[in-house]
C-alpha cells in the first residue's frame, strides 16, 4: 500500500536520514522509533510530500495519504463544526458524522476552535483523518496533549482503520497497543550528520 525506497531526507539543507526502505501493507501498522531529532517528522513530512527527498521514492496510490501533524490544520476562527463541514468539501467527504461520533465533538459542535483546550484541539484535528477517507495515515505523535481515555479511543480508531482496509505509519513515544511492526529510524542515519547532541545521542 506504502512503499518507501532508498529514500533520503534532509532538514535545514543537512541529510537526515539515507537509504531508508521499508514497507506498509494494507491493514498493517508500522511504528517509527529513534531519539529526539533522529529525523522522524522529516522522514513523515517527506513521505506525505510536504517536502522533496533528496533521493530515492514514495510509492501510493494517488491521493491516498492523510498526514496529521503537531499542527493540526485547524482553522482558529471557525467552529468546530465549520472546520469538520470544510474539510468535508475539500475532501467531497460525507464522513463527518462518523468523525464527531469518534472523536465525541458532537458537545463541541459550535465552539469556535480557537476556545478549546490542547487536547480538544488535538481530538479535533486528529478527526480530520476520518473525514478524508484516505487509506493511509501518516501521523507525528498523534497522542500529544491526550488524556489516558482518549488515548485508548484513538488506538481503538486506528484498528479499525486497519480493519477496514487502511495502513498507518505511525511516530509515537506513546504504546497504542497496537499490534505492527517497528522500525527504529536511528538505522538511517545520514553519515557526517552532527545536527543529534551528545545529549540526544545519549552520551549523558
Ligand atoms: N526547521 C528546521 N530547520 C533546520 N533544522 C531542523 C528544523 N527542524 C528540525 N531540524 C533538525 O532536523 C533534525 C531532524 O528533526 P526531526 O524533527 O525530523 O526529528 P524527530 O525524530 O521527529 O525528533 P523528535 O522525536 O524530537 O520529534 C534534527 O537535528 C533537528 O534539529
Amino acid at each position: 500500500m506504502l512503499k518507501v525506497t532508498d529514500l533520503a531526507v534532509a532538514r535545514g539543507g543537512i541529510a537526515v536520514l539515507e537509504g531508508v526502505t521499508f514497507e506498509v501493507a494494507k491493514g498493517q501498522a508500522v511504528i517509527l522509533r529513534g531519539d529526539n531529532g533522529s529525523g522522524k517528522t522529516t522522514l513523515l513530512r517527506t513521505i506525505a510530500g510536504l517536502q522533496e527527498p533528496l533521493a530515492g521514492q514514495v510509492d501510493c496510490a494517488s491521493d491516498s495519504i492523510a498526514y496529521a501533524a503537531h499542527l493540526d490544520g485547524i482553522k482558529a476562527n471557525l467552529t468546530v463544526e465549520e472546520n469538520l463541514k470544510f474539510w468535508a468539501d475539500v475532501f467531497q467527504s460525507d464522513q463527518m458524522d462518523k468523525a464527531v461520533e469518534a472523536f465525541d465533538l458532537g458537545g463541541l459542535l459550535q465552539r469556535p476552535a480557537n476556545t478549546l483546550s490542547a487536547g480538544q484541539k488535538r481530538r479535533l484535528g486528529l478527526s480530520r483523518l476520518l473525514v478524508t477517507g484516505r487509506d493511509i495515515w501518516v501521523l507525528d505523535e498523534p497522542t500529544v496533549s491526550l488524556d489516558a481515555f482518549t488515548v485508548k479511543a484513538f488506538a481503538e480508531i486506528v484498528k479499525a482503520h486497519l480493519a477496514a482496509g487502511g495502513c498507518a505509519l505511525i511516530a509515537t513515544h506513546v504504546d497504542l497497543g497496537l499490534e505492527g511492526d517497528t522500525l527504529d529510524v536511528m538505522q538511517f542515519r545520514a553519515k557526517g550528520d552532527s545536527t543529534l547532541s551528545s545529549f540526544d545521542e545519549g552520551f549523558l
